[in-house]
């Protein structure tokens, strides 16, 4: 059987990262993607350090060009593209009087728009393909709660939720799965830039708001990025053959669907 091949954006650093060792480490042909080239030649020269079968593509998700590049190249270099991590995504942190016009483009062109040109630029190649493929975007307990402080960040991954549904369905017949991941609160630079923003905007301490959100985890501690690569393995496996359309939580226990 050909090895198969996967597309993570955004994943020169944080969950992206982490979501690409794993699944290096389950056996697939890994393209690296993000918009920062400087991390992005870091992270691919740890990966071909690491005998991974890998290439990386810099872009940018919320340009359409950048996302049809990203899959030509993943295609030229290794024939297929059967797993599309839509990924890449940005946070928000403000009272919601302050957001602004140019704020309100930013996130939801980053964190919705990225995700509708992946998933077009990814399904364009898998409907092409006998053996179909899998779409897996990264949403948040944000997309099934609504949190103070985060009303745009969580108002992006609500519509990241909803069109999750929608392309599971409109997709379907041409073998392609459509899910979502959810993580809670996880340690990434995200984070590191959420507890600053709670700490400039409501005169919190450091470190404040991430014990905060983490305090009542039911599993009795924050999460790490491979507790969220542990879910993208089983979606970008076999073994999920039978799921599409679900915007599944990790979070140890902080949100109930
Ligand atoms: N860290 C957390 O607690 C949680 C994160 N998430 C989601 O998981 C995803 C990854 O988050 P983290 O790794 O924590 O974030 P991060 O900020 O640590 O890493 C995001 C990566 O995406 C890249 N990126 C940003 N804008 C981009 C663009 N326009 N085009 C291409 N790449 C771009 C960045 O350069 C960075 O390498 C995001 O969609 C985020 O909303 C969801 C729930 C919780
Ligand atoms: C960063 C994130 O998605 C949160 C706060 O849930």
């Amino acid at each position: 059987m050909s090895q198969k091949v996967a597309v993570i954006t955004g994943s020169a650093g944080g969950l992206g990262k982490a979501i690409a060792l794993r699944l290096a480490e389950d056996g697939f042909a890994i393209v690296l993607h993000d918009i920062n080239k400087e991390l992005l030649s870091i992270t691919h020269n740890e990966f071909t350090e690491k005998g991974y079968r890998v290439t990386a593509v810099t872009g940018d998700v919320r340009k359409k060009e950048d996302q049809e590049n990203l899959v030509q190249k993943a295609v030229e270099a290794f024939g297929s593209v059967d797993v599309f991590i839509n990924n890449a995504g940005i946070e928000s942190v403000e009272p919601f009087e302050l957001i602004t016009s140019e704020k309100f483009d930013l996130v939801f062109d980053v964190n919705v728009k990225g995700v509708v040109f992946g998933t077009q630029a990814a399904a364009a190649v898998m409907k092409n393909q006998a053996t179909g493929g899998k779409i897996i975007n990264a949403c948040s307990i944000a997309g099934h709660e609504s949190y103070e402080m985060l009303s745009l960040y969580c108002a992006s991954k609500h519509a990241v939720r909803s069109f999750t549904h929608s392309t599971a369905k409109e997709l379907s017949k041409y073998n392609i799965t459509v899910n979502a991941y959810c993580p809670g609160v996880a340690a990434t630079a995200m984070w590191d830039r959420i507890d600053q923003a709670f700490v400039d905007h409501n005169g919190w301490e450091p470190k404040q708001a991430w014990n905060t959100f983490t305090k009542d985890i039911l599993v009795g501690r924050p999460q790490v990025p491979d507790d969220v690569a542990k879910l993208v393995s089983f979606l970008a496996s076999s073994d999920s053959d039978y799921i599409t359309g679900q915007t599944i939580l990790t979070d140890g226990g902080m949100v109930f669907r």
